[in-house]
């Protein structure tokens, strides 16, 4: 460990500033892949508690001040903040502008709303300094043994950057889980619609469990055995592997499953609120993902639940006769559901790209989701595939392997959300994704009431099936229908 930073030789590839859970361990990834780097944060005792405790890992520079810290970098000079998302980042951000020099590079690997990137990187730009706004997954464990890395920015910057984030990302039959994204904010907006896919799928895993343990009245070490199986299964991924762990934990005070002790009211810190914002503000129906977010808000909704909680239920149906089948049908309702949550958040990802000119590669995303990151699955290689066949697919649900899975399974599904509604089980992204699935494949949709409707009040206008044109119902005369 080097910790002089006056010393002529004492020069770093890359600076880590922000020493936190995510920052520390990527600044050891960097330094046991052989980089030299130079560490900083705002509190001293972070950068002394990473050196003492593993300053063995490689090179590490040890700087208090932001003025020390760049010093110790090689021109152009690379910085990695891994700050708090929103204000620490531009006040890092600010700071770090006035001692660095034009050509350096600034990246931003925080959970980072993709307009403030876009912002950033713009007035970075006219100061001459290159920003990359990366979105980074993995947690804890991926940041430090490889994480999925998401660089948008200046493509010069890739160059540059490229091959040392490739160098610590995971890395999947041979092929880094890192790749350009595009232009300024697009890693960070596609690490958003990572991150709302995340909370789909752990919504989707939740209702699995609740099916299983209120349907089946099964206990939870055997639903843990479940989910340990399901994961040799195309099901195959880190959400399911870690259910089972999580199931399997028994709390040592109270000899209960811990899942049974911790409260049930899911905490969000935004990136998935911001998916579905901007879901919204483009037009795409990520319903999975929305229901997602609507279920943690709910359960955080602690008064309202308690003085609901004598609410009638109504005539309950029974549980289902056969427990295998049931089992069976709930992990076939389990991916096709996963299927819809993926397909819509890609969607969201082609809209995204369309609207800003980011040209987006849906399958190189695929490649690089497929290890590091917290939705990393077995069946990305499928969405991969995919998108290497037809680069321009409508949807992941027409891909003739998604199609016929979904198909396959479409009873099961059916008998899921049947079941649930029967047995007062709520299952809003199981049943969301079902009506998705229903409505893409429908021939007609009751928009066509819905547009009647706005023409009546507010002379909204329509346009008919069998001829070109725009039309008005002149509904508060004589009904004859008018040209537009
Ligand atoms: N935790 C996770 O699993 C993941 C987190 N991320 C993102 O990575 C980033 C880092 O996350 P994490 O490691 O959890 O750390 P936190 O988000 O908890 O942030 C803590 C770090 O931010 C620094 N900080 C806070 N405010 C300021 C400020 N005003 N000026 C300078 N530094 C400041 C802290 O310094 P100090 O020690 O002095 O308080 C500390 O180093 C975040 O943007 C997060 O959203 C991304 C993927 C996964
Ligand atoms: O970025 C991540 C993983 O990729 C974080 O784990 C994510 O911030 C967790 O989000 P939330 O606290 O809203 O569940």
């Amino acid at each position: 460990m080097n910790n002089d930073a006056s010393a002529p030789s004492a020069k770093a590839q890359i600076g880590v500033t922000g020493l936190a859970v995510m920052g520390s361990n990527i600044a050891r990834n960097f330094a046991r892949n052989g980089y030299t780097v130079a560490l900083h944060n705002r509190s001293i005792a972070k950068t002394d508690a990473l050196l003492e405790n593993h300053g063995g890992d490689g090179n590490f520079i040890r700087t208090e001040t932001v003025a020390e810290f760049v010093a110790a970098l090689e021109r152009p000079r690379r910085v990695l903040i891994m700050v708090k998302a929103g204000d620490a980042t531009d006040a890092v951000i600010e700071e770090l502008a006035d001692a660095m020099e034009p050509g350096d590079i600034i990246i931003d690997g925080g959970n980072a709303l993709y307009t403030d990137t876009i912002r950033r990187e713009a007035a970075m730009s006219a100061r001459g300094l290159n920003f990359v706004g990366a979105g980074i997954s993995g947690g804890e464990e991926g940041a430090l043994n490889g994480p999925s890395i998401m660089p948008g920015g200046p493509v010069e910057s890739y160059e540059s950057l490229g091959p040392m984030l490739e160098s610590i990302a995971a890395q999947v039959d041979g092929e880094p889980c890192c790749t350009h994204i595009g232009p300024d904010g697009s890693g960070h907006f596609v690490k958003m619609v990572h991150n709302g896919i995340e909370y789909a799928d752990m919504q989707l895993i939740g209702e699995a469990y609740d099916l299983m343990r209120k349907a089946l009245d099964m206990p939870v070490a055997e639903i843990a055995d479940v989910f340990r199986a399901w994961n040799s299964t195309e099901l195959e991924s880190y959400l399911v592997e870690i259910t089972a762990d999580v199931l399997s934990q028994v709390d040592a005070e109270t000899g209960k499953p811990l899942v049974d002790v911790i409260v049930d009211a899911a905490g969000q810190k935004g990136t998935g609120r911001w998916t579905v914002k901007s879901a919204l503000d483009l037009g795409i129906p990520t319903t999975g993902i929305a229901e997602a977010v609507f279920a943690r808000a709910l359960s955080s909704s602690t008064d309202q639940r308690l003085a609901a909680r004598g609410l009638s239920s109504g005539t309950l149906g029974s549980a289902p006769a056969d427990r295998e089948t049931f089992i069976n049908d709930i992990k076939t309702a389990l991916y096709a559901s996963k299927v819809v949550a993926y397909a819509q958040g890609f969607d969201q990802i082609a809209a995204g790209s369309a609207e800003y000119g980011w040209d987006v590669d849906r399958g190189a995303l695929a490649t690089i989701w497929r290890g590091g990151c917290i939705i990393r699955a077995q069946f990305l290689n499928r969405i991969r595939e995919a998108y290497h066949e037809d680069p321009a697919l409508p949807s992941l649900l027409l891909a003739p392997y998604f199609r016929d899975a979904v198909e396959v399974g479409i009873d099961s599904w059916r008998r899921v959300v049947s079941t649930a509604t029967l047995l007062g089980i709520p299952v809003p992204a199981f049943a969301s994704s079902l009506s998705y699935y229903d409505g893409l494949r429908a021939e007609r949709l009751p928009a066509a009431l819905t547009q009647g409707l706005r023409d009546f009040f507010g002379a909204h206008t329509y346009q008919r099936v069998d001829k070109e044109g725009t039309f008005h119902t002149l509904w508060s005369g004589d009904r004859s229908e008018v040209t537009e």
